[in-house]
């Protein structure tokens, strides 16, 4: 059974048409990366497989449960961290991930077990004993995936995970996600526009434009596919006219 499977998805936000019928599965343990322009519909899919938003028609099914129907169950199974998320400033991030970690379980030695890798996912060390208020944004960045990560989720869904950070922050985050998904299987959902980002991090891609699915596959048979050099290519023979905004890159 595929970890989570999408089928004839649509929305509407009034007059405008986000999602336009998009289907796809992530196989268990898969980095399953959405990637697209601004404006392509790949929030508005998050937020949904997240039981944030309701679609206006198909359906979504995250290990077997209906995202509407059984959104109590998708819950305890997901973690999302959403493209403009903040954590409270007032705390310490040691304190936030703990606040966090009692949330989650009430059972203590589970909490501290996911302090423990929070503290570690977070990579940052002393500083995690000061204010968040006193945090550059890449550091809060690196805060919010630890508390996504720490409770080990069945699937991770992220929105934009790396979105506005230098290079050194956003490298940083891609290791932790690569090495994180690798060593405990967990299956990742995330978005992107940013092409090469998505080539370093996922297994596979489906590529979105105007609320549809362009392109599915791995970097290599879309790569092969149009005869690419990157992801970038590959979109933009893909997509062409499609596209009604532009690309954006690192940040963008
Ligand atoms: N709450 C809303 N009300 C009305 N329209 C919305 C709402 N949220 C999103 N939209 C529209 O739906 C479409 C898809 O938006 P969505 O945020 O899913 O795109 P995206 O691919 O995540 O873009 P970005 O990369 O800019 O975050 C856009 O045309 C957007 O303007």
């Amino acid at each position: 059974m595929p970890m989570a499977e999408v089928l004839n998805l649509e929305k509407d936000y009034g007059k405008v048409k986000a999602l336009k019928g998009i289907s796809f599965s992530i196989n268990e343990g898969e980095i399953f990366g959405l990637i697209g322009p601004n404006g392509a519909g790949k929030s508005t899919t998050l937020k949904i497989l997240s039981t944030l938003l309701k679609p206006t028609g198909g359906s979504a099914k995250i290990d077997g449960h209906d995202v509407v129907r059984e959104a109590d169950r998708v819950r305890e199974i997901i973690s999302y961290l959403p493209e403009e998320a903040g954590a409270y400033k007032n705390l310490t991030g040691y304190e936030y991930l703990q606040f966090m970690a009692r949330l989650y379980s009430k059972d203590d030695e589970r909490a501290r077990e996911m302090l423990e890798l929070g503290v570690e996912l977070s990579g940052l060390g002393e500083r995690l004993h000061d204010k968040v208020s006193t945090y550059s944004k890449g550091m809060t960045r690196k805060l919010l995936i630890a508390r996504a990560l720490m409770v080990k989720p069945k699937l991770a869904i992220l929105d934009e995970p790396a979105s506005g950070l230098d290079i050194v922050n956003a490298y940083e985050i891609r290791q932790t996600i690569r090495r994180f998904a690798r060593s405990e299987g967990v299956t990742f959902l995330l978005s992107s526009h940013n092409m090469l980002e998505v080539e370093f991090l996922c297994d596979r891609v489906a590529m979105i434009a105007g609320g549809r699915i362009v392109e599915l596959g791995t970097p290599g048979e879309l790569k092969d596919k149009y005869g690419a050099e990157n992801l970038e290519e590959v979109f933009m023979r893909a997509v062409g006219a499609e596209a009604n905004e532009p690309v954006g890159g690192e940040g963008a």
